[in-house]
Parts: structure tokens; sequence; C-alpha cells
């Protein structure tokens, strides 16, 4: 999985689905958001980026057969952060029983597939699943079904809430920050003027987002949305004083590291600039983690909130509907009540 992911998620794979991305996103604010007076943005970001999956990873757009995939999907999300008793009617039971459940539809797809691929009614370069199905490793075997489906299922659980809280959290600092939200609106008009009726974002575009990005790197600084992840330790070491032996497990926390005052100083001021040039220091930015185990779907995750935000603040701008939600964490933050907005659409 570790060797293999990168070749499908890398920059130069993901650059013709820019274009895909942005008429999926804008139906999807046809769909939810055009015309309505107020929206709770997570259930629609999560939305977006299931749909965005669905048809990047395995072409599958028919709303009916999306709708397929996402309730056992749900089921499965919960499963995983659930105590682990496989008695019926707990959560981790149900999260099997969904796992099993989305297997069988992707091996029906997988097969399908090949046939399709065979006879020339798909295109190599459709989605990650084609890609996968015609890969071969040194020795010339391709993947066998069980293996393309593991990591396909690997990626949507990967990808499923993170990317939408990250673009719930984006959301919410636009809100509460009406200088930030001008300069990525400005930044985000400027590409959109250059664009022609009807003409989707590409490439180019999206190197032009620099700022909107040092804002979404700067949201998930202060808003992590994974906290952290285990490691073992390889070797008997000492750190800041204390010995960690060999084989113990360690938790680094990306919300402790990314309000060091050392590394980002006055670190809850919310400051985009702190991206610029190289960036911070290598290990003290991680909200994708780090080394050999660092999230392979990175610059997915890059292309997808920004063409979100691309297509949300060309539309609208919004408030806060509730002042004081709480943020939870359970394990990965979100605001408590999914974030209710009121929209103001531009003339
Ligand atoms: C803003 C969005 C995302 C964030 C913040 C995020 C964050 C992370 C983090 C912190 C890890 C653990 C890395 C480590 O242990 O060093 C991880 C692993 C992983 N992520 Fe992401 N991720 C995001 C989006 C995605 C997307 C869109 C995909 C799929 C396309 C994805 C697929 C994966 C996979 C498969 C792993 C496991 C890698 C392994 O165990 O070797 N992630 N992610």
């Amino acid at each position: 999985m570790r060797k293999l992911l990168p070749q499908f998620l890398k920059p130069e794979a993901l650059q013709r689905y820019i274009g895909i991305m942005d008429s999926i996103a804008q139906r999807h604010f046809k769909a939810g958001w055009d015309d309505r007076d107020e929206v709770t943005v997570f259930p629609l970001a999560k939305r977006y980026t299931f749909w965005l999956a669905c048809r990047l990873f395995l072409s599958i757009e028919d709303p009916d057969h999306v709708a397929k995939f996402a309730d056992p999907f749900n089921a499965l999300a919960s499963g995983i952060f659930s105590i682990p008793i496989d008695l019926p009617g707990t959560s981790f039971n149900k999260g099997i029983k969904a796992s099993d459940e989305i297997r069988k539809e992707l091996l029906a797809i997988i097969k399908q597939r090949k046939i399709d691929l065979a006879e020339n009614r798909a295109s190599p370069t459709q989605d990650i699943l084609s890609h996968m199905l015609l890969y071969t490793d040194e020795d010339g075997h391709f993947m066998n079904e069980r293996d393309i489906a593991d990591k396909i299922l690997g990626l949507l659980i990967g990808g499923h809430d993170t990317a939408s809280v990250a673009i719930t959290f984006v959301m919410k600092y636009l809100a509460e920050l009406p200088d930030i939200y001008n300069q990525v609106l400005q930044e985000q008009m400027e590409i959109a003027k250059c664009k022609a009726p009807g003409e989707r974002l590409n490439w180019d575009d999206l190197q032009k987002m620099r700022y909107s990005w040092n804002v979404a790197s700067e949201v998930m600084r202060l808003a992590p949305p994974l906290q952290g992840a285990f490691r073992e330790a390889l070797m008997d070491f000492t750190f800041a004083g204390f010995c960690i032996p060999k084989g113990w497990k360690l938790y680094w926390a990306a919300n402790s590291a990314h309000r060091n005052p050392e590394y980002f100083p006055e670190p809850e001021k919310f400051d985009p600039s702190r991206f610029d040039g190289t960036g911070p220091a290598p290990y003290t930015y991680v909200p994708f983690g780090g080394g050999p185990r660092m999230c392979p779907g990175k610059e997915y995750a890059r292309l997808e909130i920004l063409v979100f935000m691309h297509n949300v603040v060309k539309r609208f701008n919004w408030e806060k509907t509730l002042s004081d939600e709480k943020i939870i964490v359970n394990p990965i933050r979100m605001p408590a009540k999914g974030f209710p907005v009121r929209l103001h659409a531009h003339k």
C-alpha cells in the first residue's frame, strides 16, 4: 500500500482530474447550496468529498449508486472509531458488516471494469481503479482484485472525514476573519475572470491559488483534522530527558507541535504568511503526518480543498448562525452542530 498509493496520487497523476473535480463541485453547489439561505457545512462537505471519491476512484456518478455506498460507508467510519466488541448491534459489529458489504460491491465493480477495459469500453486513465488494474510491479505482476478492493477502501476511509473537516474549518475561519476572506475572494475572482463561460479549472489555475492554500494550511495548523498517530520505538532513545525503550508505542500530537512558539511565534494568531517561501521547518507542521507513513492523499486533499474554496467564495460570503458552537474531538475535531451558516450570494 505504502509503495503503491503515491503512484496513483502524485501531482502528475492527479492533474487530469481537476476539471472533473470542478464540474462535480458545480453540481454539488447547485444541488445543495444555491437558492438556500442557510446550510450546515459539515454534512455537505462530506457529501462533496464522497461524490469526488466515488467519481475519481471508481467512476461512479449515478446518485443512487453513490448513495448505495454512502450508507454502509458511514457505518464503517463509525465502526473504526469504536470499542472493539463484536456483538450484534455494536458500532464495531455494524462496521464489520458494512465493510463486507462495501468490499463485495467493490469486487463486482472491479470485475466489470476488467471486462470493460478488455473490450475498450473503459479508458486506462479514467480513474484510480483503471490505474490500479493496469499497474504491474517490477516482475510484471498485476495486483489481485482483493488487494485493489482493500486499497480503494483504504483511500475512501483515509479521505472521508479528514478533508471534510478541513473544509468545514476553512469556512469557519473565513466567516470569523473578513480580511482573510476578502483576500481569498480577490485571488479566486482573478482566476475566475480569466475563464471563458463553462471553462473548468485546470492545473495552472490551482498553481495560482497560493494565498488560498496558505490560508487552508494555517487553518490545518490551528485545527488539524487528525490529532496525531502512533509510532513504535525501533531502538532505545532519550527525548527531553526521558528514556524511551525499544518497542514502546508513542503518540505524536499535531496540535501541540503546531502551537510551539519556537517555530510558530504568537501561535494563536491566524497568520497565513507563515507558509510563504519554504514555510515551516521540517516536522514542525504535521497535519498530514511525516516520514515514511505520511498521508499519501495530501496532494489529492489540496486539490479538492482548493476547488471547493474557489467555488464557495465565488458564490457566497456567509456568517455563523451559532455564535458559540462548541468544538468536539471524537476523535476527529469538528464543530458540534456541523457548523450551520447563513449564506449571502454575491450579486
Ligand atoms: C485534509 C485532509 C487529510 C488530512 C489532514 C490527512 C491526514 C493524515 C494523517 C495525519 C495520516 C497519518 C500519517 C502518519 O502516520 O504519519 C494520514 C494517513 C493516511 N491518509 Fe490522509 N489525510 C487527509 C486526506 C486524505 C485523502 C484525501 C486520502 C485519500 C485519497 C488519504 C489517505 C490516507 C491513507 C491511505 C493513510 C494511511 C497511510 C499509511 O498508513 O501508511 N488522506 N492522513
